[in-house]
């Protein structure tokens, strides 16, 4: 595994005092960095930060392979069901990790794995319109919620239920696998007493920190991701942040420089992959980012709201589309570049006669090309005094990947010690969900109902 984090320009001697940071900032956190790694270093002895031992579960990776090459030699698709970090890190690495165009290709070509489709919406076109592509009797679902209660998962599960019982009546429940906590909640009980086949999600893991528990090993197996190399990745990575330094730990130390930024006004956290591979890991992280780290809190008795924005962008399109913003517009953005050295094939540019006026092309090819267009927007956002900095992978792999997604989990644990917020909850979400089971008549959230259904017909609506 070679990962590389490269902050050069974020620092002020190269971006410039208004924007960069200076050494001396960071020395200055050096104190609170020891101090929060020792808070995270007991926690995790203790127990209470198990997502810290993913990498090592030899035994998970084990009963997931077996049951992921049973489910791979009966079904030709495999549809998973659930939201959010139910979803998000399945779809980053199997864009990452398969083929890109894998479920376009024959069985054989895909080495006699099932197709893949993460659907992580109740939009009834997108989902209608998924299953009308599929054959129930070659299609397994599987069924994905740490709570085991989100209305959309559940949503989709019921959909999913009756159109397989109208296929193969009873013989539903052998198209179903659940993935959910050992013990509570309402997809453990129907999957303990229908015998629908199940694997467990750890309980102290939350959905965002999940991607490496059968959350997104099980899928990821079916479809022939070499989950043992993801989790050896991570593993490996585990050394490097687990470091108590803040200059020798690259999740400590991004953390502390997007939190520097932050308080110089970069509220604006880009991350922009340099390879459709790797678009969706931008997609992940910017949950991870988002839900762990914006926060309301208390400062000297005063409520404050805290948490970068997290943007996703991909080179080189998005130049054509936000780099402008990000040059010119206001201060307030960091860009975190994806680059990868060796894109495992190349295409090269021949010249054609009939376009001469692209003969400067001859002879190169597109990972130059591309490689080229990296180096050039981080030198235009350097000369604009805009910081950046990049995580550099040597190459596409499993383990890159098991590794660069753990880095990103520490380094939002240790982002939040920084910010002074507990990075692993999420209340703001629960408003919504509420009103949402109120108006769908759960049993329990009459109340809810009633403060919608008032506010709807109190409010005095703006349409044009
Ligand atoms: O896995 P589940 O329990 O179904 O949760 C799915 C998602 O829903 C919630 O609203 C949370 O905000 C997310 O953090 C979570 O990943």
């Amino acid at each position: 595994m070679t990962i590389r984090f490269d902050y050069t320009c974020m620092m002020a001697d190269v971006v410039g005092e208004r924007c960069g940071i200076d050494p001396s900032e960071l020395a200055a956190l050096e104190e609170r960095a020891a101090a929060i790694h020792r808070d995270l270093m007991a926690r995790k002895e203790g127990g209470e930060l198990p997502f810290y031992d993913l990498p090592f579960q030899d035994q998970v990776a084990g009963e997931v392979r077996r049951l992921a090459d049973e489910v791979a030699e009966r079904f030709d698709h495999l549809v998973v069901l659930g939201i959010g970090g139910s979803a998000l890190g399945t779809q980053a690495l199997f864009r990452a990790l398969a083929p890109l165009y894998h479920n376009h290709l024959s069985r054989e070509q895909r080495r006699g794995r099932p197709t893949l489709h993460v659907l992580d919406n109740v939009d009834p076109c997108g989902f209608g319109e998924a299953l009308d592509l599929l054959a129930p009797d070659k299609t397994l679902f599987c069924v994905i919620s740490k709570s085991g209660s989100t209305v959309e998962t559940s949503g989709q599960f019921l959909v999913a239920r009756q159109w397989l019982a109208r296929a193969v009546g009873e013989r539903w429940k052998e198209h179903v696998v659940v993935i959910t906590d050992p013990e509570k909640g309402g997809l453990r009980a129907m999957a303990n007493e229908q015998g629908i086949r199940s694997l467990s999600i750890p309980p102290g893991v939350g959905g965002r920190f999940s991607v490496l528990t059968p959350v997104g090993l099980f899928p990821l197996a079916v479809a022939g991701v070499d989950i043992e190399a993801l989790l050896a990745g991570a593993a490996q990575m585990s050394a490097r942040v687990t470091r108590p330094g803040l200059m020798d730990n690259p999740a400590y130390l991004n953390a502390a420089l997007q939190y520097l930024a932050y308080q110089k006004g970069m509220r604006i956290s880009v991350m922009m992959p340099y390879s459709d591979r790797l678009r969706d890991v931008a997609d992940w992280f910017r949950q991870i980012w988002a839900e762990s780290l914006g926060k309301k809190t208390a400062l000297d008795g005063r409520e404050v709201h805290v948490g970068p924005t997290p943007v996703k962008a991909l080179g080189t399109t998005d130049q054509h589309s936000q780099v402008q913003l990000y040059i010119e517009g206001p201060f307030d953005k960091v860009i975190t570049f994806l680059v990868v050295e060796d894109y495992g094939r190349d295409l090269r540019f021949e010249r054609c006669v009939e376009a001469p006026h692209l003969d400067f092309l001859h002879g190169k090819s597109m990972a130059e090309l591309i490689r080229a267009e990296q180096q050039a927007t981080a030198v235009a956002l350097v000369r604009a005094g805009r910081p950046n900095c990049s995580f550099i992978l040597d190459r596409i792999s499993a383990e890159n990947l098991g590794g660069l997604l753990y880095l990103f989990e520490v380094q939002t644990l240790f982002a939040g010690g920084l910010f002074a917020i507990d990075p692993l909850d999420q209340p703001g979400v629960e408003a919504g969900k509420e009103y949402t089971y109120g108006l769908m008549e759960r049993p329990g959230f009459a109340e809810r109902k009633e403060e919608v259904e008032a506010w709807l017909s109190g409010v005095n609506r703006r349409q044009l």
